[in-house]
């Protein structure tokens, strides 16, 4: 490696070809300010990547600090210029209230703006055209519900999400998929453990396209849980022997309590993979697009051991599912 890598002056106008290579070569080594400088100079000259890039570290916070509403402003610029990905992720950020008030009027006008050049956000925009939704994302017609017991709470909501609207999800976290973890009693870390055998893909803030607020919404109603309590969605995928061993939800010791659990089947077709409740023999064998909801705590918000709950191993086939884990109060989905 040539020995003026780490130097700023060796890249700012020094005409090299690709601006955010260079931009990330500074950064590395130390010199964010002088990257910053060459992304926002790329970006007024028409390279709507380069105001991507620095949108994304704005988002992010590692590479300088971060800044969301700068974030928010320098997406605006690289969409303005044509830029899809980014164009979909201001959709995301827009309908989740991040950088700025949720507005799901505006991600849906975004959408729809980006939907005229780009095949991706047209069928993101088809999937939530099928949905029955009011203007603020939420469902518009009432779900029944079908309580399985009332101490501890737990029901089943059946056919709340279409077969279309699962495939999205599937496909949104199939990249993203890695061993799941669990979250360590004592540091509060995710670590890997054999508890838990499957893969799983965090759907964060970033990742929440407009199909997958509006379904974050439907949640919201479904367990009577504000939209700010949710962690970011999980997707799990479980292949042949691989299980959620009994364990509950809620975390010890942790004061934002996991309170309410909603779980998609998001697929069925296989064997095993029931959820088993076992102090209550309940055994909820999954249906594609059933949603299960229980609650892991009691009303004075301690973990309540009746609602310890296993993802029997599957024996035959792939299951999918959605996870959804609700805190007590306001989550910041950027902490995860
Ligand atoms: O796979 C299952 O049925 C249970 C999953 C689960 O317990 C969870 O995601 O918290
Ligand atoms: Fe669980």
């Amino acid at each position: 490696m040539d020995r003026r890598d780490g130097d700023p002056r060796c890249y700012v106008g020094a005409g090299m070809a690709d601006p955010v290579q260079h931009a990330r070569q500074i950064a590395r080594a130390g010199h964010g300010p002088a990257a910053v400088a060459l992304l926002e100079d790329a970006g007024r000259r028409g390279n709507s990547t380069a105001f991507a890039e620095l949108a994304a570290w704005l988002l992010r916070g590692d590479i300088i600090p971060r800044d969301v509403s700068r974030a928010r402003s320098t997406l605006r610029q690289a969409v303005e210029i044509g830029h899809v990905d980014a164009a979909l992720l201001e959709v995301a950020l827009t309908a989740n209230g991040t950088g700025a008030p949720a507005d799901w009027r505006g991600a849906f006008s975004l959408l729809a703006v980006a939907a005229r050049n780009d095949p991706v956000a047209a069928q993101q925009l088809a999937l939530v055209r099928a949905m029955k939704l009011d203007d603020a994302g939420y469902p518009s017609t009432a779900f029944d519900i079908e309580v399985l017991s009332a101490e501890p709470y737990i029901a089943v909501c059946r056919g709340a999400l279409s077969a279309q609207e699962s495939l999205h999800l599937a496909a949104i976290a199939n990249p993203l998929l890695e061993p799941s973890v669990v979250v360590d009693p004592v540091t509060r870390r995710p670590v890997a453990h054999p508890v838990r055998s499957s893969f799983n893909a965090t759907i964060g803030p970033a990742q929440e396209t407009l199909p997958i607020a509006a379904f974050s919404r439907r949640l919201e109603v479904l367990t009577n849980t504000p939209l700010g309590n949710g962690e970011p969605l999980q997707i799990l995928r479980y292949t042949v022997g691989q299980e959620y061993k009994l364990h509950s939800d809620a975390i010890p010791g942790e004061p934002n309590q996991r309170t309410v659990t909603a779980i998609t089947y998001m697929n069925d077709g296989y064997d095993g993979g029931e959820t088993y409740f076992p102090s209550q023999q309940i055994v909820v064998t999954p249906r594609a697009g059933d949603i299960l909801i229980f609650h892991n705590t009691t009303a004075d918000g301690v973990a309540d051991p009746r609602s310890r709950h296993a993802g029997l191993p599957v024996t035959k086939g792939v299951k999918w599912i959605a996870t959804k884990w609700l805190r007590n109060s306001r989550y910041n989905p950027w902490d995860s």
